[in-house]
């Protein structure tokens, strides 16, 4: 772990949002296009994440032949992709908007291709406006030998982050789909 993912000495223990999903909901996919969990991508990870208690997940994901990167296992990126979104999906715990601004990986055994990836993670600390966090990967199942590790630092930013910085058609669309819209909203802090 860099000092880049280790929260300073006087970083908050994290606080889980009264309205967030109670433990052992689905959380569903933030945006259908979301490569990660979207349901519209047809090679996407398809990750399905679940709360947990106090401010920790899980979730799983199928490795299929899409994702591969060496003959029948699963790519590097892909894994590091499932571990950035089960961290990211945190943030429902929080109703914080977060973005990743660091990920530290660890890959430690090979995952081959039909493997369900049994992922967990959890917020450790939040020193204003940074989110400490941190996840598994297991084979085998839920309490099988770990595959992937991450550590990683979420930042948090205003919705004006996405407006101002994605393409145009995409964020005319998402503003036009109610459910978006009302997902947005959820998050938003209130002055
Ligand atoms: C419910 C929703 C579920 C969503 C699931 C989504 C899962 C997927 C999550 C993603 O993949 S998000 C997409 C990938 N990430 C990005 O595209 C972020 C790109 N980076 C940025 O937009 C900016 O760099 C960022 C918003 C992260 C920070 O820019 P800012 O101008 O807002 O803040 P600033 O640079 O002042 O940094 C704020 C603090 O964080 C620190 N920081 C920022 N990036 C860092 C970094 N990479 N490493 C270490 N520290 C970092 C920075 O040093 C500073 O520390 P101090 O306050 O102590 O000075």
């Amino acid at each position: 772990m860099s000092t880049a993912t280790t929260p300073p000495a006087d970083a908050a223990a994290p606080v889980r949002h009264p309205d967030a999903p109670a433990p052992g909901e689905l959380l569903g996919a933030h945006y259908e296009y979301c490569f990660g969990c979207g349901g519209g991508q047809p090679h996407g990870l398809h990750l399905e994440a679940r709360a947990g208690e106090g401010v920790s997940l899980t979730a799983e994901f199928t490795v299929t032949a899409a994702h591969q990167g060496a003959p029948g296992l699963a790519h590097g990126g892909v894994l590091a992709t499932a571990l950035d979104e089960t961290l990211g999906s945190l943030n429902w715990l929080l109703r914080v908007i977060a973005v990743t601004g660091r990920l530290e990986t660890d890959f430690v055994r090979p995952v081959p291709v039909d493997t369900v990836l049994f992922l967990e993670a959890e917020v450790t600390a939040v020193a204003g406006r940074k989110i400490y966090s941190r996840a598994t990967g297991r084979i085998g199942g839920p309490e099988g030998p770990v595959a992937v590790r991450a550590e990683a630092l979420f930042i948090e930013v205003k919705v004006d982050h996405f407006i101002d910085n994605g393409r145009p058609e995409e964020i005319q669309a998402a503003m036009a789909d109610p459910d978006q819209v009302r997902r947005a909203r959820a998050f938003e802090v209130n002055p």
